[in-house]
């Protein structure tokens, strides 16, 4: 496994206990338990049909489980709604892009930034009014190794740029937890390089829970690994460990390693 150490003590910002989820009679997800840790990448991979999309919607609030208990730093949020979720720090960033393609760079995380200081208003009224926040976006921008596509529009960055622009506008929510629905879906090798390094750059501060199919970057930038399978925990570790699991291997990897 390469360097995928960072400075900041890891404790438990997410977990999960127990937690399922019953579509009409059918299982999707039973009795998983997860916990994911600040200043980590945390994995969870499996075939199709695993249950990991599932597990994303549960632990965001998009779906109700049908059983367990999900606590989002320190607090019961099993009830909750997803905006009250996302308010309290966590954040996922969807397969599709999500950004405006005519806007520039700078221009879409201003507009990302603008949300939760809710300045709408005058932000349609003029760009211009959204001057005060350039400082964070050029931060963030900065961070995100954007800074020579700032005044780039979105429609004409490279597929891997998009989706770097996208966490960008996601980090503008200042998540605490930020979960990743397959990164690196559709991309070639070296957008793949790209958005791992600003991934594992952007995780130095926040948790990240990924789902993502691409193995040699789970491999290469992820702490922990949570395999599904039918639903449920098959195997955890770090990749190394589950990788040698005999049962991950006929049930995962087989085809794959
Ligand atoms: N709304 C739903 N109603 C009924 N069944 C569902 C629903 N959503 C998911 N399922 C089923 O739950 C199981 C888990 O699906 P899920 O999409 O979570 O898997 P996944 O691991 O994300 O798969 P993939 O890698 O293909 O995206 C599948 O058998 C799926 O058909």
């Amino acid at each position: 496994m390469s360097d995928v150490h960072n400075d900041e003590e890891p404790r438990v910002v997410l977990s999960a206990r127990g937690l399922g989820k019953d579509f009409m009679g059918f299982t999707a997800v039973n009795n998983v338990n997860l916990d994911v840790h600040h200043a980590r990448i945390h994995a969870l991979i499996g075939p199709n049909g695993a249950g990991k999309t599932t597990v994303f919607n549960l632990l965001t609030k998009f779906l109700q489980p049908t059983r367990g208990q999900i606590t989002l730093l320190g607090t019961d949020i099993t009830k909750m709604k997803p905006d009250a979720v996302a308010r309290m720090g966590l954040v996922r960033s969807f397969q599709i892009s999500a950004v405006f393609p005519h806007l520039t760079v700078l221009e879409n995380v201003r507009v990302a930034l603008q949300r939760p200081a809710e300045l709408h208003v005058q932000f349609w009224r003029s760009l211009g009014a959204l001057d005060v926040l350039n400082g964070r976006a050029e931060v963030l921008i900065d961070e995100l190794g954007l800074t020579p596509w700032r005044d780039v529009r979105a429609a004409d960055l490279s597929y891997g740029r998009k989706r770097v622009l996208e966490i960008a506008t996601t980090l503008a929510l200042d998540p605490q937890v930020l979960l990743l629905d397959e990164p690196m879906a559709g991309m070639g090798h070296e957008d793949v390089h790209t958005v791992a390094e600003i991934i594992r750059e952007v995780a130095r501060h926040r948790a990240v829970l990924m789902v993502e199919h691409n193995l040699s970057v789970v491999a290469d930038i992820c702490h922990h690994v949570t395999v599904l399978q039918r639903g449920e925990i098959l195997a955890e570790g770090d990749y190394a460990t589950v990788a040698a699991d005999p049962r991950v291997r006929t049930a995962y990897m087989g085809t794959e390693a």
